[in-house]
């Protein structure tokens, strides 16, 4: 409007001046724009950034949630890619807040400046905008479904590939590669599939800005001789009108149609997958009473029942069993039994579908949360070692500990050499234990275990990675300490070393001493069999043989 003033009222009228001045107040809203713009900033930093962080802070939540309720799909693959969305998601957010307001503006500012030209040349422009925007609305509708799908496809490309990386060995001992590429390799070229349906219908967006820009434009500069001649827009009306479409409205059109055939279709389908993640299960779980404290560690399984859902076959079945205070209990039984489950069980890691667990005589499932991680410590095969110092990894559980305390812990458990080789207790651990071996990893998960409070110890195949005489002394270690300690056996000697033995098969357990059990149980006599089969043929590299064999 302003440049039509300067046209029609100034340079046209002879009054460059005033031409001049129009141009000038237009230079002045420049600057008011800017300086508004300015403003936006902090705005946008106080608002983006606490929504990235509370979104990373629910997709870890409910990832957790989601792991310790044994759900199979939460890899640590899936997760981090996950997280990788909330940081698209912040910067989608903060690129729309920024541009939309400035173009929306432009865009309206052009049709109202239409208007004010001419109502007829305004009515024409807006039915076309219009129209634009309503197959916008629908190609949005198909692009958000196809670029859904993109999304789970990268999600499913990082699964397929997580596993063979960590596998990577094994893959390579077996001369697997190319049957573990061509796994990669198919999920790749779907995921390729995706993008060329997204990239497909990503090109209906020239329609949406040939209907809402081109079309206007090209009708106006057709019709412009007509306009002109029979005085329905001036000269001066008429520029103005070609740099309203050409340039406000245009933007404001191109931008709406890139940024939300990209960004907002980004921002819903990661939105949208977030929301998923991050939509836990209400807990059925009564709530947990108030930490009180307990007199007795007695613990027993009455009838208990758990299958990872309600159709599938139980993995654990109607198991009774008493595992009074101070017990040594050694749970052996073929792969795939259900042990870890068991263990989860019994860490109160997981809730039975029928049946109870008691503690001390009352429901472990009631026991505050906190307090039933500090009476029961679960150690897995993977142990974790966190970013810190050896001390902080070795006290997490117990902060106060004397370091008399610490160094009986460090030597029960055999962790005295890792130790020395790490630097002492100062040194620093990386990330992710970086640098550690498996078994330097589970020597300190053992010694933090054996410095913590917990009365009831459950070590589930946690020295797997230990060789047979580094086992057999941290096991001692865990013994001589007061408490109950439970080991899913990894080796025949773990067994062995037990006061009493768990036979677990799933649907017919049996509880009894190694002597006991070899006297009345086929199928332990069997496990025993194959585990010294096992042994004398390894007995060249002097490798003992482990207890879950494949039946
Ligand atoms: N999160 C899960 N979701 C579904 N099924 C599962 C899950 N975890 C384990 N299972 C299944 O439950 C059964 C018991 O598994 P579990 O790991 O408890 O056995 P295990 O005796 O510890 O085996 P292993 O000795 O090989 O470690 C197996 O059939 C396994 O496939």
């Amino acid at each position: 409007m302003l440049i039509a003033k300067a046209i029609d009222d100034g340079f046209l009228a002879g009054q460059p001046f005033a031409g001049f001045a129009w141009l000038a107040a237009m230079a002045g809203l420049w600057i008011v724009s800017a300086f508004g713009t300015r403003q936006v900033y902090p705005w946008l930093i106080l608002s983006v950034e606490p929504l990235r962080d509370s979104m990373v802070r629910a997709v870890i939540t409910a990832s957790l949630h989601r792991a310790m309720r044994g759900e199979r799909d939460v890899t640590g693959s899936s997760v981090s890619q996950i997280t990788e969305q909330v940081e698209a998601v912040r910067v989608l957010l903060s690129t729309m807040l920024r541009n939309m307001r400035q173009v929306v503006a432009a865009g309206l500012a052009a049709l109202a400046g239409l208007a004010v030209l001419s109502t007829t040349l305004a009515a024409i422009v807006s039915g076309f905008v219009v129209l634009a925007m309503t197959l916008f609305v629908v190609v949005l509708r198909s692009l958000f479904l196809r670029y859904r799908v993109v999304v789970l496809r990268s999600e499913q490309v990082g699964n397929v590939a997580a596993p063979i990386v960590s596998g990577i060995r094994d893959v390579a001992t077996q001369a697997a590669e190319p049957r573990a590429a061509a796994d990669v390799a198919d999920a790749i070229e779907e995921q390729a599939e995706a993008l060329r349906g997204f990239a497909r219908t990503r090109v209906l967006r020239l329609l949406v800005v040939t209907l809402g820009v081109h079309l206007p434009l090209i009708s106006l500069l057709a019709l412009a001789p007509w306009l002109l001649s029979s005085q329905i827009l001036t000269t001066g009306a008429l520029a103005g009108g070609v740099i309203y479409i050409a340039g406000g409205l245009q933007s404001a059109v191109m931008f709406l149609v890139n940024a939300g055939s990209t960004l907002l279709v980004s921002l819903g389908v990661v939105l949208d997958r977030l929301a998923e993640v991050c939509a836990d299960e209400p807990s059925t779980t009564p709530a947990r009473s108030s930490a009180s404290p307990l007199d007795g560690y007695n613990m027993r399984l009455q009838r208990v029942t758990f299958g990872y859902s309600q159709h599938a076959r139980p993995v654990v079945h109607d198991l009774s069993i008493d595992v009074p205070e101070g017990t040594h209990l050694a749970v052996v039984g073929p792969s795939g039994a259900g042990k870890s489950t068991l263990a989860n069980l019994l860490a109160g890691l997981t809730e039975p579908q029928h049946g109870q667990i008691l503690l001390d005589g009352g429901e472990l499932g009631r026991i505050d949360e906190q307090q039933l991680r500090r009476e029961i410590a679960l150690i897995p095969q993977d142990a974790y070692v966190f970013a810190g110092t050896v001390r902080e990894n070795l006290t997490y559980l117990r902060p106060d500990a004397t370091a008399e305390a610490l160094d009986d812990a460090v030597a029960a458990v055999g962790a005295g050499e890792t130790l020395a080789r790490l630097g002492g207790y100062e040194a620093t651990i990386p990330a992710g234990g970086e640098g550690l071996s498996p078994a330097e990893r589970q020597l300190i998960a053992l010694a933090r275990v054996h410095l913590c409070p917990a009365r009831i110890v459950i070590l589930d195949e946690a020295t797997c990675h230990l060789d047979p005489a580094a086992e057999a002394l941290a096991e001692h270690g865990f013994a001589r300490r007061p408490g109950t300690m439970i080991v899913i056996a990894h080796r025949i000697s773990s067994a062995e070393r037990a006061d009493r033995i768990l036979l677990f098969s799933g649907t017919t357990p049996e509880v009894g001493t190694h002597d006991e059990l070899l006297a009345r149980s086929e199928l332990y006599a069997e496990l025993v069999g194959y585990w010294h089969d096992e042994h004398q043929a390894r007995h060249t590299d002097e490798v003992e043989p482990e207890a879950s064999p494949h039946p």
